[in-house]
C-alpha cells in the first residue's frame, strides 16, 4: 500500500520568483543569503544552552544528495557560496513557484496540497491603528475586554518586550497583524488565561469573516515585567530586563481551504492523513485523520519516525517544521537558521533510513523568509521539490510552474483521482500499487 511522507521546511525558499518584485522580493533567496553568509564566516555561533552551534561553510550533505544545492541553482543560475556539491545525486530534484496571490503559509500548504488560492486575501495595510475602529469595538464588546493595545505592524516578539507589562497590567490583549493575512493576539498565558486567549481568538475569527482574513493566531506569553536594570555587559544592558517569552500554545485559527485538498480526498476515500505540528490547524482541521502535536524540530521529526514505523495502509504523513519560519527566518536570524538547516539535515538519515520501497518522500516549503531581507515577513520565492520514491528516477524535475504539482503527484502516487490543478512529476509506471 502506497504512502506518501511530506515534510515542509517552513520558509526555506530557494530564490526569489519571477513575480517577486510585486511583493518587494526580488533578489530574495532565503537558501543562497544563508549560504553567503556562512561562507563569509558571517554565520558562526558557539555552542550555548540552545544547541551546540556551527561555525564556517552551510553543510547540508543529506539535502544535497537529495538535489536541495542542484534545485537551488536551476532556480537562480549560480551555486549556493560555499556549500560541497555532491558527487552524486540520488533525489528527483526540482523548483517551484507559486501561482497563489498570498506568500503566506496557509496559501503555500493550500497549493502543496493541491488548492492555489486564486481569490485575493484581505490584508490590514496600514502600519499604526491597522484595525477598524468597528472591528475592535465588537471584539471589545462581544469578549468583555476593557479594550485593547498595539493595533499595528509588528513582530511577535518585539511587540511583547514593548507592551507586555502594560497587557498585563491592563488585562488588555495585544493586538497586531503582518505583511500577512492574519489577525495576531498575544496575551499573558497566567494573568489573562490561555482558555480565555483561544475564546477572544473565536470570537475575532467569526467577527473577521466580512474581512476575508487568513488566519487569526493566539500567541500566549509567559515571563515578569522589567525588573530593574541590567548589569553592564549583559544582553540588553542598560534596559529593563523584561522576561516576557512566548510558549508553545499558540493556535492558528485558519479559514477552510476553498477546495478539497488531496489530504481531505484521500481521508474521504479511506485512506489515513497524519498530520504533525502545525499542519492540522493550517488545513483547518478539514481531512485530517489523527493530528500530533510537537514544538521543536527535534519532537517533530521523532514524531514523523514514529508514524512512519506505524502499520503501513494508504497513507499520508505531513510534517510542518516551523522553527526555520518563526525562531530564526522572521527574527532575521541567519547563524540560527543555518544551525537549524544542519541539524534538520543531520537528522534526515534517519527518515530514510525507515522509507519502504512503495513509499513517496517529498522535502518542500511553503514561501521564503529570507533572514537576510528587510523587515521581519516572509519573501515571495520559489520553493525546492525534492523527491525520492522507489519508482521516481533520480535527476531534475526542472522548473515547476505551480506548488500544486506536488498535490497532483500525491495524488497519482496514493490511487486518487486527478486534482484540478498541476502537473504530476511521477509518471504513471513509476505510480505505487493501491
Ligand atoms: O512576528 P510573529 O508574531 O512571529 O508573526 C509572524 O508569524 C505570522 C505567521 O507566519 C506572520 O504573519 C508574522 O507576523
Ligand atoms: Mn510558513
Ligand atoms: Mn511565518
Amino acid at each position: 500500500m502506497s504512502r506518501a511522507i511530506v515534510l515542509v521546511l517552513d520558509s526555506f525558499g530557494i530564490g526569489a520568483t519571477p513575480d517577486a518584485e510585486r511583493f518587494g522580493d526580488a533578489g530574495a533567496d532565503t537558501l543562497g543569503h544563508i549560504a553567503a553568509a556562512c561562507a563569509r564566516g558571517e554565520a558562526d555561533m558557539p555552542a550555548g544552552p540552545d544547541g551546540p552551534g556551527r561555525r564556517g561553510p552551510l553543510a547540508l550533505p543529506n539535502l544535497a544528495r537529495l538535489g536541495l544545492f542542484h534545485a537551488h541553482r536551476e532556480s537562480t543560475g549560480d551555486w549556493a557560496e560555499g556549500v560541497e556539491v555532491p558527487a552524486e545525486v540520488v533525489g528527483a530534484y526540482g523548483h517551484a513557484r507559486e501561482l497563489s496571490s498570498g506568500k503566506d503559509t496557509p496559501s503555500g500548504h493550500w497549493e502543496i496540497a493541491g488548492v492555489p488560492v486564486r481569490f485575493d486575501w484581505g490584508y490590514f495595510p496600514e502600519r499604526e491603528q491597522s484595525f477598524p475602529d468597528a472591528l475592535l469595538d465588537a471584539l471589545v464588546q462581544e469578549a468583555g475586554l476593557p479594550g485593547v493595545i498595539g493595533n499595528c505592524h509588528a513582530s511577535g516578539t518585539e511587540i511583547i518586550a514593548r507592551l507586555g507589562e502594560a497587557h498585563v497590567e491592563s488585562g488588555k490583549p495585544i493586538v497586531y497583524t503582518s505583511a500577512d493575512s492574519v489577525f495576531q493576539i498575544a496575551a499573558h498565558e497566567e494573568t489573562f488565561g490561555l482558555e480565555r486567549l483561544y475564546q477572544v481568538c473565536e470570537i475575532a475569527r467569526r467577527l473577521l469573516e466580512p474581512y476575508n482574513i487568513g488566519r487569526v493566531i493566539a500567541r500566549p506569553f509567559v515571563g515578569e515585567k522589567g525588573v530593574g536594570e541590567k548589569g553592564v555587559g549583559e544582553k540588553g544592558a542598560g534596559k529593563n530586563a523584561t522576561t516576557f517569552a512566548r510558549t508553545a500554545n499558540r493556535r492558528d485559527y485558519s479559514v477552510e481551504p476553498p477546495a478539497p485538498t488531496v489530504l481531505q480526498r484521500l481521508h474521504d476515500d479511506g485512506g489515513t492523513v497524519v498530520a504533525i505540528g502545525k499542519i492540522a490547524d493550517i488545513y483547518a482541521h478539514c481531512g485530517i485523520s489523527r493530528t500530533v502535536k510537537a514544538s521543536g524540530h527535534d519532537a517533530l521529526m521523532d514524531a514523523t519516525l514514529s508514524a512512519m514505523m506505524d502499520a503501513g495502509g494508504r497513507r499520508l504523513i505531513m510534517t510542518n517544521f516551523v522553527d526555520f519560519d518563526m525562531v530564526h527566518g522572521h527574527r532575521r536570524d541567519v547563524p540560527g537558521y543555518a544551525a537549524a538547516l544542519e541539524h534538520f539535515d543531520a537528522r534526515l538519515p534517519e527518515v530514510l533510513a525507515r522509507l519502504r520501497d512503495d513509499d513517496l518522500l517529498i522535502l518542500t516549503a511553503d514561501h521564503g523568509c529570507d533572514p537576510t531581507w528587510a523587515g521581519t515577513d516572509h519573501t515571495r520565492e520559489q520553493i525546492p521539490v525534492l523527491a525520492l520514491g522507489g519508482r521516481l528516477s533520480a535527476g531534475s524535475l526542472g522548473a515547476r510552474t505551480t506548488f500544486a504539482d506536488i498535490g497532483q503527484s500525491l495524488a497519482v502516487h496514493l490511487g486518487l483521482p486527478p486534482m484540478d490543478d498541476g502537473m504530476s512529476f511521477l509518471r504513471p509506471a513509476e505510480t505505487g500499487d493501491h
